[in-house]
């Protein structure tokens, strides 16, 4: 067993450390309105050390501090380092998934208002076309010359999948499992009356989605209101505004 209080995993002047980083996104998500009374989380990968830098439990997210943060070896999964007064989030279990079945560099989880209501909206599938912010999202392909992810295009519709919320969020992981192997190219999943998930090959790229999702999803809900079908053609929203 190693030290489980070592410091030095979490104590850096570089604010793109991942103990520094994820109390950062925490607090502007908190002014979002993303994570707030508590609710959502966010883990990230140190990307020369690959361990798993990892929010607690319980705790308002805008306040924590770096010796806050669990880490985790990512390979054995043991804690490298467990904060003395914390346990770790519900949501680490659902965070390893993401690494483990996607691959990601971070994972943000958000109790986003616009992801609880359309959850309400749609059954299965939250699905928004022709929007050019929808450009902002991986397709999930990669470009065979480059290794680059191509993003969706303008004419492209989103296809973001939901699933079922239950009494305590560890218990979503067999649904996470079963809607991420169902769904090889969604950098996203919606729980019913909860919130959202969203990954990315590093943190950067995991807030870009989440901001992107999150501003389609507002979208969706405002064309939902206004009786516009939100897959509906370029030219066709006329057919329903009164
Ligand atoms: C408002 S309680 C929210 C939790 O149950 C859970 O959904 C959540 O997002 C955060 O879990 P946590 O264990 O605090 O990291
Ligand atoms: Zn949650």
């Amino acid at each position: 067993m190693s030290n489980q209080n070592d410091d030095s995993l979490i104590h850096s002047d570089d604010p793109r450390h991942p103990a520094n980083l994820i109390c950062t996104l925490c607090e502007q998500f908190f002014h979002n309105n993303w994570c707030t009374g508590t609710g959502g989380g966010i883990s990230m990968k140190h990307p020369t050390t690959n361990h798993y830098y990892l929010a607690p439990s319980g705790v308002q997210k805008e306040q924590m501090k770096p010796e806050d943060i669990f880490v985790m070896d990512s390979q054995t999964l043991e804690y490298l380092r467990v904060p003395p007064k914390y346990k770790p989030s519900a949501c680490t279990p659902l965070f390893l998934a993401c690494y483990k079945k996607r691959n990601a560099g971070g994972i943000i989880h958000t109790h986003s208002q616009n992801a609880d209501v359309c959850s309400l909206i749609f059954k299965d599938q939250l699905k928004i076309a022709n929007i050019e912010q929808i450009k902002a999202i991986p397709s999930g392909n990669i470009d065979p010359t480059t290794g680059k992810d191509i993003s969706l295009s303008f004419f492209d519709t989103l296809s973001i999948p939901i699933i079922e919320n239950v009494a305590h969020e560890e218990d979503l992981i067999d649904s996470l499992n079963d809607v991420l192997d169902k769904n090889p190219h969604t950098c996203a999943v919606i729980v019913r009356r909860h919130g959202i998930f969203v990954w990315g090959p590093t943190i950067d790229k995991a807030k870009i989605y989440n901001e992107a999702i999150d501003y389609l999803m507002e979208l969706a809900i405002k064309m939902y209101q206004l009786g516009i079908p939100t897959t509906c053609g370029i030219g066709e929203e006329k057919n329903y505004l009164k």
